[in-house]
């Protein structure tokens, strides 16, 4: 089954350390997820992920659906069985892999109509759908089916998005029949407040085991994302975790911990990894560098990741360049081992009650790009 236990509150932020028990495991929060959109976190074994540290891992609905599909995943028992992957997952609904990927035909009320970016062919998701799906992949913990308004929206346009998005919440919630998954809903209300405290009191009101905050992360203002987080997080429930979707970087990270989220997840550390952009605590450097050809440092001094035991800024500037299939997987593990690192070492700062000196002393030095 599904719980949420708050471990220890930062006295000067709204920090929380605490734990997620589901039935493939344990996930200490905060805790950042690393993205396995089609069932494997790009050059990343599950042992690599294990010995970084990882806890739970992202899937998509939408390009599970398109492929392999869901009998192949029933057939395997669901997608950790099929992945070898034996902690916990978590599944994003489709909905806004659709809105951002696909050929979008149509949305109405029932749900939306696209076209498949992989042939074409035609295709539909529903919240019935979306959770169907959801549960042949068999994630720990999945998402509701909703619209993740465009950025910029019209105040009209995000009022009747924001309404539809609780409707399709609450026919997802009675659609589910496998109740040791647990089902977030997602806030949406684009950057109006007022349309954000709408949705949180919809979504609260249907009642869910956890919570996202969507519609972010999507071109704002860095400065707008981290006002509507702050404020839709206060809107949330206390003893339910909260999931900031697809953020973030290292300093996003740190920041949204101290206005109360507890989950992450972002595609940056991979990306980056596979295109050569490192992560350190003194902020990011290309490994392409051309003074880097002789350097014997590690990427990153206070890093205890397989690759910083093991190899040399020079050798990796040179598997990089020779475009060695190794430089991904070893990018890739530092950088992921880099993020887990991040809310690790956050989870023992708010422990500790020095979260926010913690987080300061990091936003600083991670400005002094290296
Ligand atoms: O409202 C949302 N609903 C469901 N999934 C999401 C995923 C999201 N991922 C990002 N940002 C990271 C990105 C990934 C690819 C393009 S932007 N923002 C997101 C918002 C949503
Ligand atoms: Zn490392």
């Amino acid at each position: 089954m599904f719980s949420f236990d708050i471990e220890y509150k930062d006295s000067e932020t709204s920090a929380r350390a605490g734990r997620i028990k589901t039935p493939h495991g344990e996930i200490e929060t905060p805790i950042f997820m690393p993205v396995g959109t089609v069932g494997s976190v790009k050059a990343l074994s599950p042992e690599d992920l294990n010995n970084a540290g990882a806890q739970i891992i992202l899937g998509n609905t939408y390009h599970l659906y398109l492929r392999p599909g869901t009998e192949v995943l029933k057939h395997f028992g669901g997608l950790a069985a099929f992945s070898s992957w034996n902690k916990p997952t978590l599944t994003d609904s489709g909905g806004f892999q659709v809105f951002s990927l696909a050929e979008l035909n149509k949305i109405t009320e029932d749900g939306v109509s696209f076209k498949s970016h992989l042939d074409g062919s035609s295709l539909y998701l529903n919240p019935e759908k979306s959770i169907e799906i959801q549960e042949a992949i068999g994630s720990d913990i999945i998402m509701s089916f909703d619209e993740c308004i465009p950025y910029p929206a019209t105040y009209e346009y995000v009022k009747n998005s924001v309404d539809r998005t609780a409707r399709w919440a609450l026919r997802g919630k009675n659609a589910k029949k496998r109740d040791e998954q647990a089902l977030f809903g997602i806030v949406q209300g684009g950057i109006y407040e007022d349309m954000r405290k709408r949705s949180a009191e919809q979504l609260t009101s249907i009642g869910f085991d956890g919570y996202s905050i969507g519609g972010l992360s999507v071109g704002e203002e860095i400065s707008t994302m981290y006002e509507i987080c702050g404020y839709t997080a206060s809107l949330l429930p206390q003893d339910k975790p909260r999931y900031l979707m697809g953020v973030g970087t290292p300093e996003d990270i740190l920041t949204c911990i101290g206005l109360g989220v507890d989950m992450f997840d972002c595609v940056m550390p991979t990306r980056n990894a596979r295109n050569g952009t490192l992560f350190t605590s003194s902020g990011k450097f290309s490994i392409k560098r051309a003074d880097l050809a002789f350097s014997d440092e590690k990427i990153d001094e206070n890093c205890s990741c397989y690759t910083c035991r093991n190899f040399s800024r020079g050798y990796l500037r040179h598997l990089y360049k020779a475009g060695e299939i190794l430089a991904l997987r070893l990018n890739s593990i530092h950088n992921i081992s880099f993020y887990l690192s991040i809310v690790k070492n956050s989870r023992n700062a708010v422990k500790e009650g020095k979260f926010k000196s913690f987080q300061q002393e990091m936003l600083y030095r991670l400005k002094n790009n290296n």
